[in-house]
C-alpha cells in the first residue's frame, strides 16, 4: 500500500509501504494511484514527494506477481498519470530505486537521492525489459550511449553516478525526505514542461551506435532474448515518436514476458535467496543455527585455489594467516597474492585493505584464528596429514574447512578431536572472482561449523549452497555423467567441435572440450589413476570395472596433451598458455585410428542426440542427488550449475530446464539412450524421476515437498 500525509508548508508525503523492499503490488499501486489523485485534488498541496518505508525507496514491480494474472492498476497509466500532475513531484531515494522503481522515479519531476543509494534497470536480468517507460525516458535523460548501457547490462549504479549521468537533481548524505520536501517547496510555480521526460525529444542514433550494439549484444547474449529486445526499445526511443515507441516497448516486453527464458531467469532469482535459506536433513538450517563470527582466519596451500581464498577472504576485511610451506611457492604468493588483491578491489571500487594478510611457511602460526581453510593439493594422504596436524595446533573450537573439490569430508574430520567443527568450503576458480561456494556438510558436522561456512561464503559474495557429502559433492558428481557422454560421442564419430558447438549454441559459455582444455586434462587423468581406472597395469578396454569406459581422454594426457597449459589437448594452440583453440588434424587422425583399433564405425550425429545424451545424463544424476538427499532441493542444483558451472541462466538451471523440456519427454529419451547404451549405468532413469512423472510431472517449485512426503512414506 501507500500511505499519504501532509507536511507543514504544503507538501503532500506519499510512502511506499511493502516490507521488505516495497515492491510494486498491485496494493502498493492502488496505493499510489489514490495518493497522487488526493494530492492532486487538495488545494492546499502546491507539491509532491514520494519516498519508500524503510530507508528503501522501491526494489520494482512485484516479481512474484509476475507467475499470476496481472491483477490492479497497471504501472505505465500509473507513471503517465504522476509525470501529468501539475504540481512538482519530487522521488526521495534511499536504499535502492531499481527497475520499475526507477521507472516511477523518472515519471517524477524531480529525483534526490540519499548518497549510499542505488539505481539500476535490472530488467534484463529477468528476462524483461524496463517495459514502465523506462526504455523510453532513459534515453531521453541521459542519451542513447548510456541509457544503452544501463538497460543492456542491468548493472546497479551508485548515486554519485546517477547523478553525473543526469539521472539525479541531487545528492545528500542528509534526511533524503527532508531534502527532496526543501526542494519541491523551492520549485513550487516552476515550469515543468521540461521536467516531464516523454516530451522531450530522443537524440537521434546518428552514428549507428544501436546497430554496432545489437551486433556485440547478439553475440555476447549466447541465445539470451532479453538484451536483444533492449537494444530494439532503444532503436524504437531513437527513431519513433514517444507513444509509438511505448507501443513497441509494450509489444517487446509481451514477447519476452510469455517467453520460457524471463520464467527462467525469474526462478534463477529466487533460487539463489532459496539457498541462503538452507537446511539439513538432520532439521537444522539458517533460521534455527547460529553463526560464530570470524575475524582471523588461514589458509593453507598457496596453490592458484588457496591464492584466490586468501584474496576474498582479506577484501572482507578479514585477517588471513596465509601458509605453504614450500619456500619457492611462498615467495611466489607473497608477490602475486598482494598485486590480485590490489586488482580485485579495484575492480569492486574498493580501497584495498591495508595490511590483512601475513604469510608464513609455519603451520604453527595457525594457532590463534578462528578458521583455517586448507587448500593443499587435491591427494587424501596430504590433506589427512594436514588435519592432523590443524588439530593438534588449533585452540580449541577452530573451525577446519577443507576446499576439496570431491573428497570425502568425513574421513577429514575423522582425525580431528572436534568432528563437528569440520566442513568443506569448495571454491572454484578464481576463488576470488567465482561466485559458487559449495558447503559441504558431513554426517558430523555441527549446524554451528555450517551456519558460519554459509555466512562467511555470504560475507564474500558468495552465493552458497549446502551440499550432503557424497564423491564429487553435487556439481563435480553431476559434471561426470556429462563428460563421460562427450567422450562416448566421439567414439562414435562426433568431433570435440561438433560436441562443442552444440553446447555453446544451448548457451554454455564453453563447450565441454575447450573447458576441459582450459582447466587442464591432467587433472582428471590423476583422479582416475587413483580410482584405478587408469595407469600402468590397467588393460587398455573399453570397459572398465563392469561398465561402459572411454579410455580416450587417457590416450590424450599419455601423448603429453594437457591441454592449453601444453599449448595442445582437444584442439591446438598458438603456444603453451595459448588461449584460442583451433581444430587439431593430431585429434581427427587419432579419434579415426582410435575407433579403427575398437572396430567403431563412425556415424554422423545430429546437435539434438550431443545435447540430450550430455544434457539428460547430468540432469539425471541431479535427480539422484535430490533422492540421496544431497542437496535439498533443485534451486540449490539450479544455483550450484549456473554460478559455477556455465549454465546458461535464461536456462535457469539443469532440474528448471528438465521441468521446461517435461519431465516425461526427458523419462523418454533416457530409456531410449539407456536401451541403446545398455552398459552405461548414468543413462538409467532416476528413480526419482519416475516418481515424479507417474505423479503427473510437478511443476518444479513442488518437487522439495514431493521428495520430502515421499522420503517419509519410503517411496525413495
Ligand atoms: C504482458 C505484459 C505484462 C505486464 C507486466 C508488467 C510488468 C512490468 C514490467 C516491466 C517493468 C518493471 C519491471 C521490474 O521492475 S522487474 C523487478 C526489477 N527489480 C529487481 O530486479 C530488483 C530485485 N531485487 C534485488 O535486486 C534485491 O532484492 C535488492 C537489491 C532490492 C535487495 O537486496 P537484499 O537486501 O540483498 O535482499 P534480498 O535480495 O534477499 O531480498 C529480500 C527479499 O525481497 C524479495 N524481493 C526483492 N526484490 C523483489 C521484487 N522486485 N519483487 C518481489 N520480491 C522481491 C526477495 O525475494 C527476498 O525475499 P525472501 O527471499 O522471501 O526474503
Amino acid at each position: 500500500m501507500a500511505t499519504y500525509s501532509r507536511l507543514p508548508g504544503s507538501v503532500a508525503l506519499i510512502t511506499l509501504q511493502n516490507p521488505p523492499v516495497n515492491a510494486l503490488s498491485a496494493a502498493v499501486r492502488q496505493g499510489i494511484v489514490d495518493t497522487v489523485q488526493r494530492a492532486l485534488k487538495d488545494p492546499k498541496v502546491t507539491s509532491v514527494v514520494i519516498c519508500g518505508q524503510n530507508g528503501k525507496f522501491c526494489g520494482g514491480a512485484d516479481i512474484r506477481e509476475f507467475a499470476g494474472p496481472m491483477l490492479g492498476p497497471p504501472l505505465v497509466p500509473m507513471i503517465h498519470a504522476i509525470e501529468a500532475v501539475d504540481k512538482p513531484v519530487a522521488a526521495a531515494i534511499e536504499g535502492v530505486a531499481l527497475g520499475g522503481g526507477l521507472e516511477l522515479a523518472l515519471g517524477c519531476h524531480y529525483r534526490i537521492a540519499h548518497s549510499k543509494a542505488l539505481l539500476g534497470l535490472p530488467e534484463v536480468t529477468l528476462g524483461l525489459l524496463p517495459g514502465a517507460g523506462g526504455s523510453q525516458r532513459l534515453p531521453r535523460l541521459i542519451g542513447l550511449t548510456a541509457a544503452l548501457d544501463l538497460i543492456t547490462t542491468g548493472r546497479h549504479i551508485s548515486a554519485a553516478e546517477a547523478l553525473k549521468l543526469g539521472i539525479l537533481d541531487q545528492v545528500t548524505d542528509n534526511n533524503v525526505v527532508d531534502q527532496a520536501v526543501e526542494f519541491v517547496r523551492r520549485v513550487a510555480g516552476q515550469p515543468l514542461d521540461s521536467r516531464r521526460l516523454s516530451t522531450l525529444p530522443c537524440p537521434p542514433d546518428v552514428d549507428s551506435l544501436l546497430d554496432k550494439a545489437m551486433v556485440k549484444v547478439r553475440q555476447r547474449s549466447r541465445g539470451a532474448l532479453a538484451p536483444v529486445a533492449c537494444v530494439q526499445a532503444l532503436m524504437a526511443a531513437a527513431s519513433l515518436p514517444y507513444t509509438q515507441g511505448m507501443e513497441k516497448e509494450r509489444e517487446l516486453l509481451t514477447t519476452l514476458f510469455n517467453s520460457g527464458q524471463a520464467r527462467a531467469l525469474q526462478y534463477a532469482f529466487f533460487s539463489q535467496r532459496v539457498v541462503g535459506k538452507w537446511s539439513l536433513p538432520s532439521g537444522a538450517s539458517w533460521d534455527n543455527s547460529a553463526a560464530r563470527p570470524i575475524s582471523k582466519a588461514a589458509v593453507i596451500g598457496l596453490g592458484t585455489m588457496g591464492r584466490g581464498i586468501v584474496v576474498a577472504l582479506a577484501l572482507t576485511g578479514i585477517s588471513v594467516v596465509a601458509v605453504e610451506t614450500q619456500e619457492k611457492q611462498l615467495a611466489e604468493a607473497s608477490q602475486a597474492v598482494p598485486a590480485m588483491l590490489q586488482r580485485e578491489a579495484g575492480r569492486r571500487g574498493l580501497a584495498t585493505p591495508p595490511g590483512v594478510i601475513s604469510f608464513s611457511s609455519n603451520l604453527q602460526d595457525v594457532s590463534e584464528v578462528e578458521l583455517v581453510i586448507e587448500a593443499v593439493f587435491e591427494d587424501m594422504s596430504l590433506k589427512l596429514q594436514v588435519f592432523r596436524h590443524l588439530t593438534s595446533v588449533c585452540r580449541p573450537g577452530t573451525l577446519l574447512c577443507s576446499n576439496t573439490s570431491g573428497l570425502d569430508i568425513d574421513q577429514l574430520a575423522a582425525v580431528t578431536q572436534s568432528p563437528g567443527l569440520v566442513v568443506g568450503m569448495h571454491f572454484f576458480a578464481p576463488a576470488h572472482v567465482m561466485k559458487l561456494l559449495e558447503v559441504v556438510y558431513g554426517p558430523r558436522s555441527s549446524p554451528e561449523a555450517v551456519a558460519t561456512a554459509m555466512q562467511l561464503g555470504k560475507r564474500m559474495g558468495k552465493v552458497s549452497v549446502a551440499v550432503g557429502n557424497c564423491p564429487g559433492f553435487v556439481g563435480n558428481r553431476m559434471l561426470k555423467p556429462y563428460l563421460e557422454q562427450a567422450n562416448f560421442l566421439l567414439e562414435e564419430g562426433a568431433t570435440p567441435q561438433q560436441v562443442d558447438e552444440a553446447l555453446e549454441e544451448f548457451g554454455f559459455p564453453m563447450g565441454v572440450f575447450r573447458m576441459s582444455d582450459l582447466s587442464g586434462l591432467d587433472v582428471g587423468w590423476r583422479i582416475r589413476k587413483e580410482a584405478g581406472l587408469t595407469g600402468p597395469g590397467v588393460e587398455s578396454t573399453r570397459t572398465r570395472q563392469g561398465r561402459r569406459y572411454s579410455p580416450l581422454p587417457d590416450q590424450v594426457c599419455e601423448a603429453g596433451r594437457l591441454g592449453q597449459k601444453t599449448g595442445r589437448g582437444w584442439y591446438q594452440y598458438d603456444g603453451p598458455g595459448g588461449r584460442v583453440a583451433r581444430s587439431d588434424p593430431w585429434v581427427h587422425i587419432f579419434l579415426e585410428a582410435y575407433r579403427a583399433e575398437h572396430d567403431l564405425v563412425a556415424r554422423s550425429i545430429a546437435p539434438e542426440e550431443i545435447l540430450e545424451r550430455c544434457l539428460y545424463a547430468l540432469i539425471n544424476e541431479g535427480f539422484n542427488i535430490l533422492q540421496d538427499a544431497m542437496a535439498a532441493g533443485p534451486e540449490d542444483i539450479d544455483a550450484i550449475y549456473v554460478f559455477g558451472y556455465g549454465w546458461p541462466r535464461h536456462h535457469g538451471g539443469p532440474m528448471f530446464h528438465a521441468g521446461q523440456v517435461g519431465l516425461g519427454r526427458i523419462l523418454e529419451r533416457l530409456q531410449h539412450h539407456h536401451h541403446n547404451h545398455p552398459d552405461v549405468p548414468h543413462l538409467k532413469p532416476s528413480t526419482l524421476l519416475r516418481r515424479l512423472v507417474a505423479v503427473g510431472s510437478p511443476p518444479v517449485q513442488k518437487w522439495r515437498e514431493f521428495i520430502n512426503k515421499e522420503r517419509v512414506h519410503s517411496q525413495l
